[in-house]
Order: C-alpha cells, then structure tokens, then sequence
C-alpha cells in the first residue's frame, strides 16, 4: 500500500462546491501532468455505484464504500499520478493524497453557473450558503493538518 513517500508521483485531489471548476481544473491538470483523471460523479454513474435514491434532492445518493472500493487499487498504487475531483475530502483516506486543493468562487458566479445547470433553488441556496461559509476549505484544513 503506497504512502506519500513511496509513490512515485503525486496524487492530487480537487474539492470545492458544486460549480467551482473542479472538473474543468482536473482534467486540465491531468492532461498536463500525464496523469489520470477520476471525476467522481462520471465514475459513479459509470460504474453503477449509486446508493438509494434522495427525494429531497431528487437524485441517488453515493455509495461510499463501493466509490472506495472502485478506485482503492489505482489510488494505493505505487506509481501514483491519479487527479480526483470531489466536492469533499473526508470520505478518502489521507494517505492516498500528496496534494489538496480547494477552489472558491465568487457567490453570484456559483449561483449563475448552478442556475445553469438547472439545479433547483434548494439545492443553489445550500451549495452558495456552503461557499459562502468557506465549509469545504474548513473540512480540508481539519483532514489535512
Ligand atoms: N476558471 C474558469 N473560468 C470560467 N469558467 C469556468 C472556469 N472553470 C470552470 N468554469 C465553468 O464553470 C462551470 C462549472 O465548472 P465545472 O468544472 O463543471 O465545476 P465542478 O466540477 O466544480 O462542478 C462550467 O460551465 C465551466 O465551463
């Protein structure tokens, strides 16, 4: 199981609200880097790695452990090199990250891109209200001391 020191390339892991550009900046960075982009929520619906479905937000939840259990061979290898996105950091072991970053965005941007996706006003007013209180950038700094 590889750690921080004996992989051979980083791996590096991209949080942030709904709408920050997470998925933009990774394949971005995995482009650049040679590296292999996990998008979370593409991997989830390709893999079939759904939970039960939410009423309230109107979609499945994820299925934690089978996420981990999908990606747990490529993150734990020794060559490293994985970008995963992610909205947030908690539910990874640390070990599998070299690198964490946390992107921010201006509210009125976020609520234009999420109203754009057609999200519903809930869902805007939690993912904004969660931007404005910095909640992911706190999570990140607690996980990643
Ligand atoms: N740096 C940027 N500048 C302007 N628009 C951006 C930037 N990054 C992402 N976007 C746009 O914002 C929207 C959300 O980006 P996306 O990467 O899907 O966010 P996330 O993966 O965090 O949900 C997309 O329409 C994308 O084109």
């Amino acid at each position: 199981m590889a750690t921080p020191e004996t992989r051979r390339k980083p791996n590096i892991l991209i949080t942030g609200s709904p709408g920050t550009g997470k998925s933009t900046l990774g394949q971005q960075v995995a482009d650049r880097l040679g590296f292999e982009f996990i998008e979370v929520s593409k991997e989830v619906r390709e893999n079939n790695l759904q939970g039960e479905f939410d009423e309230q937000y109107n979609c499945h939840v994820l299925d934690e452990d089978k996420l981990l259990d999908h990606i747990s061979e490529r993150m734990d290898s020794e060559n490293g090199g994985m970008v995963v996105d992610y909205h947030g950091c908690d539910l990874f072991p640390e070990r599998w990250f070299d690198v964490v970053a946390v992107l921010r965005c201006s509210t009125e941007k976020l609520y234009d891109r999420l109203q754009a996706r057609g999200y519903t006003e809930f869902k805007i007013k939690e993912n904004v209200e969660c931007e404005i209180f910095g909640s992911l950038l706190e999570e990140a700094k607690e996980s990643y001391r």
